[in-house]
């Protein structure tokens, strides 16, 4: 054996068609998706690298930054985060691997995707996200919401999960508001329609690492035009 070439797969390009179509079928289905492992293992290291490399203070109090997090209601929460951007080698395959999702989720779903953005966050011990979603109907172009969990040995108890609350319709008619906990083991990674999903970080013990990325609709108008980002 051993003359199995892969080409081009830096960035997860080819062999990820496969997790897209997951994603895709969970999206379809439920509206939102949880994997394991969706991200090529060279790009989940390289972002952890770079994270760790990413000095404290070029991390700032989330919602004050840029001014390009566009949060649309009042919100709670205590995180630094970071911005993603291509100027690094990681930040570039870290684009072109959602670059890709979003095509690929664009001609499975007819989405309409246009634009991603992306920050590293972190949550130092104790700090908190309060319930929130990050897309009011008709006030924002966020359509689709990811996050990617960079916590090598994260413990059941060191707390810090993502509770992505969901309602089901029972065979009776009525709702019942559910609750999803996601463990933010390295390597996971969430997507869901920002719209639909009311979510919430909880307090961890130790440190608690991630990346969280929107796509965005293109609501150009003779008013306002968005940049493709
Ligand atoms: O880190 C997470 O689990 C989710 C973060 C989040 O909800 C956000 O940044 O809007
Ligand atoms: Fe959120």
């Amino acid at each position: 054996m051993g003359a199995l070439v892969q080409v081009g797969d830096d960035c997860g390009t080819g062999d990820s068609r496969h997790v897209f179509e997951a994603i895709a079928a969970d999206l379809l289905e439920k509206g939102y998706s949880i994997k394991p492992n969706a991200v090529p293992t060279n790009l989940l290291d390289g972002l952890w690298q770079q994270l760790r490399s990413t000095p404290s203070h070029q991390f700032d109090p989330a919602g004050v930054g840029r001014q390009r997090a566009h949060m649309v209601n009042n919100f709670i929460r205590s995180d630094t985060i970071s911005w993603i951007e291509r100027e690094t080698v990681v930040g570039e395959n870290w684009l072109n691997w959602a670059a890709e999702l979003q095509q690929y989720l664009n001609r499975r779903l007819f989405l309409g995707l246009f634009s991603f953005e992306s920050h590293f966050s972190h949550y130092a011990p104790g700090d908190f996200y309060k319930k929130h979603l990050d897309a009011f109907k008709g006030q924002s172009n966020r359509v689709l919401s990811v996050v990617l969990y960079l916590n090598p040995d994260w413990m059941p108890d060191d707390g810090g999960e993502l509770a992505l609350y969901h309602s089901d319709h029972s065979h009776h008619g009525e709702r019942s508001q559910n609750v999803l906990k996601v463990t933010p083991n390295m390597g996971t990674f969430v997507a869901f329609l920002s719209e639909e999903f009311p979510h919430e970080v909880l307090p961890a013990k130790r440190d608690r690492y991630a990346i969280a990325g929107w796509f965005r609709v293109n609501t150009t108008s003779a008013e306002r035009a968005d940049p493709p980002n």
